[in-house]
């Protein structure tokens, strides 16, 4: 299996670096035969090649069965004709990576937050990004330096394939999906969303749908976590409900995630946070998230794929990163530790070998 690995800018290198160590020990365990490429994105590429994310990067990635990327610093990109491109919107237009699986759950050993194990399915390639050949930034015009607008796109097709995933994924849980929307106000844009959720849902009559306006949610979601369980949203609404949902849980450093294209079969790992510049070359990140994304896209390999061993070695990745969480003294310093990124990540990696090697003595 060929994997595409881009650290980009910020802490990506040092939590690439750490989820690396994890990427290896798994694969040591349950053979997994995994090849890796690297490339330049973010400032890396800027220096070398003029531009944040060049095509033939992009293109390169396709041919690949998965990746992992880092976050950008996206902030403070040049324009883009200056080759400010932003990076995460790039890989997921270009790639039709529709589905942004964004999960966040409480642990009860880590911290006394309230009760959580959700899923936020985001649609990852349109709203605010309008076009899939435009992206950056293109849907904001000024027809006068005193008007600024933004356009947002959203299609009955792309709102349709988001729900179908929500609802599978809703069937392997709990039945339950929750739709996250605006209707009161943006009656055309949330309103075909929402009609297209419950389009979808009269496919799957075993799953419960319920429907939230976005304010409330957040209040919601902060009262009672425990009452969700699939969210389904489109692209802004998920990405601030699961910085939310992630923080709940802890700390935006636990946040894992894919984006997904169930059709093309390419998934690409991807930490939910950003670059992150306030802690970067500090080695104090913590690298869980990209850890988690990691696992996240070998389980759903292996479940796209029929291979038990990427699912196994998934689940086992997430074994492995509560072992090392469930122990204060090797929590990193956004959880209240003092354990460092690179020592967090070979943490991870010795709990899969140990338990590989517990594995392979029981075969014996
Ligand atoms: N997917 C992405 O690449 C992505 C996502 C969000 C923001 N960004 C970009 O990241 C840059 C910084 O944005 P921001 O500061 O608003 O958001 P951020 O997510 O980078 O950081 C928010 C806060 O959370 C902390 N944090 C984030 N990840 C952490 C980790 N792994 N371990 C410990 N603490 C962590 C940071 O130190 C910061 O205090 C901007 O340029 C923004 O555009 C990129
Ligand atoms: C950096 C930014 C373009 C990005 C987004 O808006 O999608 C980020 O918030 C994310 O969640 O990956």
């Amino acid at each position: 299996m060929k994997i595409f690995v881009t650290p980009c800018d910020g802490i990506g290198p040092e939590i690439t670096a750490a989820t690396m160590e994890v990427m290896k020990a798994t694969d040591a365990a349950f053979d997994l035969g995994l090849e890796y490429h690297f490339e330049d994105t973010g400032f890396t590429s800027l220096e070398k090649h003029g531009s944040t994310l060049r095509d033939e990067t992009i293109e390169l990635a396709r041919t690949f069965d998965g990746i992992i990327l880092g976050p950008q610093s996206h902030m403070d990109y040049p324009p883009r004709d200056k080759g400010g491109v932003n990076v995460s919107a790039g890989f997921r237009v270009k790639l039709d990576l529709y589905a942004n699986v964004r999960p966040a759950r409480s642990r009860p050993f880590l911290n006394d937050a309230k009760k959580m194990d959700l899923v936020i399915m985001r649609e990852a390639t349109e709203g605010f990004y309008p076009d899939r050949n435009m992206y950056a930034g293109t849907g904001e015009f000024m027809p006068t330096p005193d008007v600024a607008l933004s356009v947002r796109k959203i299609t009955a097709s792309a709102c349709e394939r988001i729900a179908r995933q929500a609802f599978l994924l809703a069937m392997k849980r709990n039945k339950k999906v929750t739709a996250v929307h605006k209707a009161n106000n943006f009656i055309l844009t949330d309103g075909l969303f929402l009609k297209q959720v419950r389009k979808v849902a009269a496919e799957f009559p075993e799953v419960t749908l319920n429907e939230f306006i976005i304010d409330a949610m957040a209040a919601h979601l902060v009262r009672d976590p425990s009452r969700f369980d699939v969210i389904v949203a489109t692209n802004f609404y998920s990405d601030i409900l699961s910085d939310l949902a992630s923080e709940l849980s802890g700390s935006l450093g636990l946040a894992g995630s894919i984006n997904a294209n169930a059709e093309t079969g390419l998934v690409c790992a991807q930490a939910q946070h950003g670059s992150a510049p306030d802690i970067q070359n500090k080695n104090i990140a913590n690298p869980t998230s990209l850890i988690l994304s990691a696992a996240m896209m070998l389980s759903w390999l292996g479940e796209q794929r029929g291979l038990p061993q990427f699912e196994a070695a998934g689940a086992e990745i997430e074994r492995a990163v509560d072992e090392v969480l469930a122990n204060p003294a090797t929590r990193t310093r956004d959880l209240g530790g003092t354990t460092n990124t690179d020592a967090f990540g070979a943490a991870v990696a010795k709990a899969v070998r140990n338990r590989g090697g517990d594995r392979k003595a029981a075969n014996a």
